[in-house]
């Protein structure tokens, strides 16, 4: 993959970009990056692998393969249809060939499946790549919560940031304007541009255990890093210890991130506060589904406007308690992946729209996935089951009152009618 042409740093490679994932968004994605990848030839290369999870699909008449389809007629025809992706973005159907050689790892596809697809990464990347995780939702164990970025990262050795954002896929991948969020805090080793962003955390806002060790006031505020150390999304020195980017790539820093994603029709925020971003995405899915659950009762937009408040102010909250060290309310408050996204999210997202079908039709949320999606997955359903078990186990369900509302009304324990009066202290 050496070229023979200089990178922008006066090195001689270019950053190869695989895209883990082919679903509605990730072939949004995709489309995005291969389309900055082939303007960008000094960070570079042109060509952007897609792996994709293969399948048959039936396209002019014949069952296919969706990688052929993909490469031949460049349409994702069963994920995002009607919208042409550039020559450059090749769908691969070989996990392990798909993310050989790449330095820059895109993970884009339904959390469910994330588990499989990295144990089968392991040992197949080269150790210096670094991820950003364009996931919505959160790793809930017994051991208790994480989010992608760190647990993608920790998992497989590497840096991973975030992007998150009011992201509607369809309407990004149709080319109309939209916002997004990067959450990136490069280590030290790869911040050869912008001035360090492994910041001394904010001491922290009393909070409740995760059961994840947090940083000692003393490792907040005094412990340098060594050269291949990074502080993770809670302020701690990671355990990982990184590869440094090798010096003949150009850095991998904010700006280039940016240029990597940034287009004329999707505008990039690049921020440093990954948890914020991360647990913005996962935790508005479930306020999503709460509104439409009284969209779909008919109570208009007063009750809606009433969901998103209450639930933006359970989000902040869940953050502090839980990633309190670094988490930033500006995040949540400012940035296209807090309000933003809530916003969007309640008004036209799917997790909205099949919540209020269910309501109206009678049937379940996940009969109305199955049904609407075409194979699309919903995140808010899984995500809320994920989130009340991890505050059931703390004794803290009556502290979330609409996270815990969502939960027992998709096990059919309470009704929508019984919102207003669940909610009323917050
Ligand atoms: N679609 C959207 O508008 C947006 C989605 N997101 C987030 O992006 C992430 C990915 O979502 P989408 O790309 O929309 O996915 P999607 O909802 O279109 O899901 C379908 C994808 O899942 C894959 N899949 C199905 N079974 C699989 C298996 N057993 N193993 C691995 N993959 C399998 C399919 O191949 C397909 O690529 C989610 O976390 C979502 O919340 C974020 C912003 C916008
Ligand atoms: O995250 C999204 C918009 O930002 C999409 O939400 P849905 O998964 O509910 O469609």
């Amino acid at each position: 993959m050496a070229s023979g042409l200089l990178s922008a740093n006066g090195g001689s490679r270019k950053h190869k970009v695989t895209v883990v994932g082919s679903g509605n968004w990730g072939s949004t994605i995709s489309k995005i990056v291969a389309e900055n990848t082939k303007g960008h030839p000094e960070l570079f290369e042109e060509d952007v692998q897609m792996w994709v999870y293969e399948e048959e699909v039936t396209y002019e008449d014949k069952t296919q393969k969706l990688t052929t389809v993909i490469n031949k007629h460049h349409e994702n025809v069963k994920y995002l249809p009607n919208i042409k992706l550039p020559t450059n973005l090749i769908a691969n159907p070989s996990l392990e060939d798909a993310v050989s050689e790449s330095t820059i790892l895109i993970f884009n596809l339904p959390h469910q499946f994330i588990h499989r697809i990295c144990g089968q990464l392991k040992g197949k990347i080269v150790p210096y790549a670094r991820g950003i995780s364009c996931i919505k939702g959160v790793n809930v164990t017994d051991e208790g919560i994480s989010l992608f970025s760190e647990w993608i990262g920790e998992g497989l050795g590497i840096y991973c940031g975030a992007l998150s954002g009011a992201n509607i896929a369809s309407e990004i991948a149709a080319e109309k304007w939209s916002e997004t969020t990067i959450a990136y805090d490069p280590p030290p080793m790869d911040n050869s541009r912008n001035p360090s962003r492994n910041p001394t955390p904010r001491s922290a806002t009393p909070n409740r255990s995760s059961d994840s060790p947090r940083a000692s006031a003393d490792e907040l505020s005094i412990t340098p890093l060594a050269d291949t150390q990074h502080r993770d999304v809670r302020g701690r020195i990671s355990k990982t210890r990184l590869t440094p980017v090798p010096p003949e790539y150009p850095p991998l820093d904010h700006d280039t991130f940016k240029t990597l994603f940034h287009r004329p029709y999707f505008h990039v925020r690049m921020v440093s506060d990954v948890a914020g971003v991360s647990l913005g995405g996962a935790l508005k899915n479930i306020v999503a589904l709460a509104a439409g659950f009284v969209d779909g009762r008919g109570w208009g937009d007063n009750a809606k406007a009433a969901i998103m408040r209450v639930g933006l102010l359970e989000m902040v909250k869940f953050g502090h308690e839980f990633f309190g060290e670094t988490i930033s309310t500006g995040t949540f408050t400012e940035e296209s992946a807090g309000v933003a996204d809530l916003i969007t999210s309640c008004s036209g997202g799917r997790n909205f729209r099949c919540a209020r079908k269910a309501v109206e039709t009678g049937v379940s949320v996940q009969d109305v996935e199955r049904a609407e999606l075409n194979g699309q997955k919903l995140q808010g359903t899984s995500t809320a089951v994920e989130v009340n078990s991890f505050l059931r186990r703390r004794g803290l369900e009556q502290e979330y009152p609409l996270f815990t509302a969502v939960y027992n009304i998709l096990e059919g324990r309470n009704s929508v009618d019984d919102i207003p009066n669940l909610v009323a202290r917050t």
